[in-house]
This record gives structure tokens, sequence and C-alpha cells, in this order.
């Protein structure tokens, strides 16, 4: 069963289309890393998912049923980290989790979801006192109440340090591990290519690509270096890699032999130079960066590899469906 599915989903304000034609598929079990620089469409789509906004043209099933009809029913099973929602901040983070807790009717230790979450010492201090990263932790405590089949996260690294960024990556695993979609906009590169399965990226409201970060490099050509150790070789040993079709360049420097190539012939150059009596002693890539991808791709646009924050906001939603009474989230109509 497909855990998300859009098909010809149109989403416009106005005069203005932030999501066009979409049709997209998410398998159960599925990391899915939704990506785009600001003003894609992201927190859209997402809120179309969440029923926070309606489409204006296409349908949208999450978890086997039609949003719309049965947004309670799919609210009570996915955990949402929306991007931009405010804390509670006279309530404790305890009192968040354990609100979730009630909501979703679930029967979660709130102790163990603090822990997991890197909050087990911050769990009785008011989350108005949270940094930016303890709030984003909370909310994705929040989210993970009830162990729900489907995780809707809108970038979810914003405000965390590194060392956040890799929990929250290794919590995105466990989750998808327990047998959870993970379905998680951003604009960090770095998080997506460490995690997910495929990602999608959508560029002005239009899904301009999607594969395995690897197919990715494949699809757009992109060159990478091998660096190869070697005993032994002289210029004249790499003539017959230079004729390799996908091979743009070939230096020797003592042992170390360097080739620029499309990722797809690397197999071939190591297997030529083999045949022509070199030994290998040592082999390392150096890949085009993630971010040059993606700019081949958005035309140059806004995505960052560093987690530099967000301009948008989103969201809506609490990770639980329900709305508690002083909740203050950022909503769009
Ligand atoms: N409620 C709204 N009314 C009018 N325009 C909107 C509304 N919500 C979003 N938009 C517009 O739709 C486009 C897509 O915005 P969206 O927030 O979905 O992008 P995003 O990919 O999530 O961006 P970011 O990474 O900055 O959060 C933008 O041009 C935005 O200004």
């Amino acid at each position: 069963m497909s855990a998300i599915q859009l098909s010809n989903v149109t989403k416009r304000y106005g005069d203005l289309t932030a999501v066009r034609n979409l049709d997209l598929t998410v398998e159960s079990g599925e990391i899915y890393g939704f990506l785009g620089p600001n003003g894609a469409g992201k927190s859209t789509t997402i809120n179309m998912l969440l029923d926070f906004v309606r489409p204006t043209e296409g349908t949208i099933t999450v978890l086997g049923e039609p949003v719309g009809d049965s947004s309670v029913d799919i609210r009570e099973r996915t955990g949402v980290l929306p991007e931009g929602f405010d804390v509670y901040s006279r309530l404790t983070g305890r009192k968040h989790i354990e609100f979730a807790i009630e909501s979703k009717e679930a029967d979660n230790d709130p102790d163990a979801i603090l822990d997991r979450v890197g909050l087990a010492d911050a769990g009785d201090r008011a989350a108005g006192e949270y940094s930016k990263g303890m709030r984003q932790r909370l909310v994705l405590g929040m989210a993970l109440v009830g162990d729900p089949e489907l995780l809707i996260l809108d970038e979810p690294s914003t405000g965390l340090d590194p060392g956040g960024a890799k929990e929250m990556r290794d919590i995105v695993q466990q989750e998808a591990d327990r047998g959870a979609t993970v379905f998680f906009s951003s604009h960090v590169l770095g998080q997506v290519e460490a995690v997910c399965d495929r990602v999608g990226i959508l560029h002005k409201g239009e899904l301009v690509t999607e594969d395995s970060i690897e197919g990715l490099r494949e699809e757009t050509g992109s060159e990478e270096t091998l660096i190869l150790t070697v005993d032994d070789a002289t210029d004249d040993d790499l003539d017959p890699i230079r004729r390799l079709d996908g091979v743009s360049g070939a230096a020797v420097d003592g042992p170390t032999v360097t080739v620029s190539c499309e990722s797809g012939v690397k197999n071939e150059v190591i297997a030529t130079l083999s045949e022509a009596g070199i030994e290998i002693e040592d082999i390392e890539t150096e890949s085009t960066s993630l971010e040059e991808l993606f700019l081949s791709y958005t035309d140059g646009e806004g995505v960052v590899e560093k987690d530099g924050g967000s301009t948008g906001s989103g969201g809506g939603g609490d990770g639980t469906g329900s709305q508690p009474p002083e909740a203050t989230p950022e909503g769009r109509q």
C-alpha cells in the first residue's frame, strides 16, 4: 500500500500557483525526502496532506484514505512536526508530551519520549524557556507519540546543532526500522542524503526530479574524481583510460592517479588500469557536492548545505491532530 499518493494536485492562492500538477507516491516504510528551495511549495504540499489547506485540483490519499473525508482518522495515525510551530510557553516539556499522549489516547511513557529526544533533564522546565533547538526536539517528541504509521516532518532540523541533527536522523531511521513511513521536507541537503531512500525535488511548485541520491548523481551526469594510489604508473599508462567514454581527464603525480569521470565508469577505469598491469593500492572518490546537484535542478536557487533556517512558515498542527487551548501555531488557509 502507498502511504502517500498525490494525483495531479494543484494549489493556487489567487494568481499564484504554489503547487502544480503534482504526482507523487511514497510507499509504506519508505523514508522520502521532499526537497526544494524556499517557496518551492513544500509546506503547502504538507499542509494539503494534513488537510490544513485544500487542493484546488487533484486528489490526495494518505494511509489508503482520501484526505478530506477521513482526515481525523489519518491524523490519529500520523505524527506531525509542522514548520513554525510555537510551543505553549507556560507548559512544561513533559506536559506537552502528556497532552499529545492524551490526545492520541496513546500509552507512551512521557519520560521515555523526553529521553529519546534528548530532553530528559528539561522535562520539568517551562517550554517557553527552551532554546529553538530544544523546542524542535519537543515537537519531534510530540510527533513520535502513539508510534504513528506515518511521520510527516517539515524542516525537522531547523534550529538543531549538528549533534541534534544527527540524533534527529537516528530517530528517523529508528522509526523507519519499526515500519513507519517518513516523509520529510528539507532544504538541508546533508540531512536528506544521510537517511532518505528516495528524494523528490520541488521547484516552483513542480516536481523536477525524483530518485535515490545516487540515481540523481548519475542522472545529472555529475562528475566524480577518482583518486587512486598505485604502485607505479607513467603518464603514458593513462592513455587507455583517457580513451574511455565518460572520462574527461587523468593525471599522475608520483603514486597518485587522479581521474575525472562520470560515476558510471568508475569500475571501468579501475579495470582498465589493472589490465595495464598497474597495481591499485587504494581507491578514494570525491563526488560532486549535493549542493551543486541541487543547484542544477533549481536553476541555482537558494538550496543551502548548512541549516540556515527558513523564511517560510507553515504548519497549523501540533503533532497530535488536536490543539490545546493556548496553541499558537502559525497557520495558513
Ligand atoms: N496562505 C498563502 N497565501 C498566499 N500565498 C501562499 C500561502 N501559503 C504559501 N503561499 C505561497 O506559495 C508558495 C509556496 O510556499 P511554501 O510555504 O509552500 O514553500 P516552501 O517550499 O515550504 O518554502 P520554505 O522552504 O520557505 O518554507 C510561496 O510563493 C508562498 O508565498
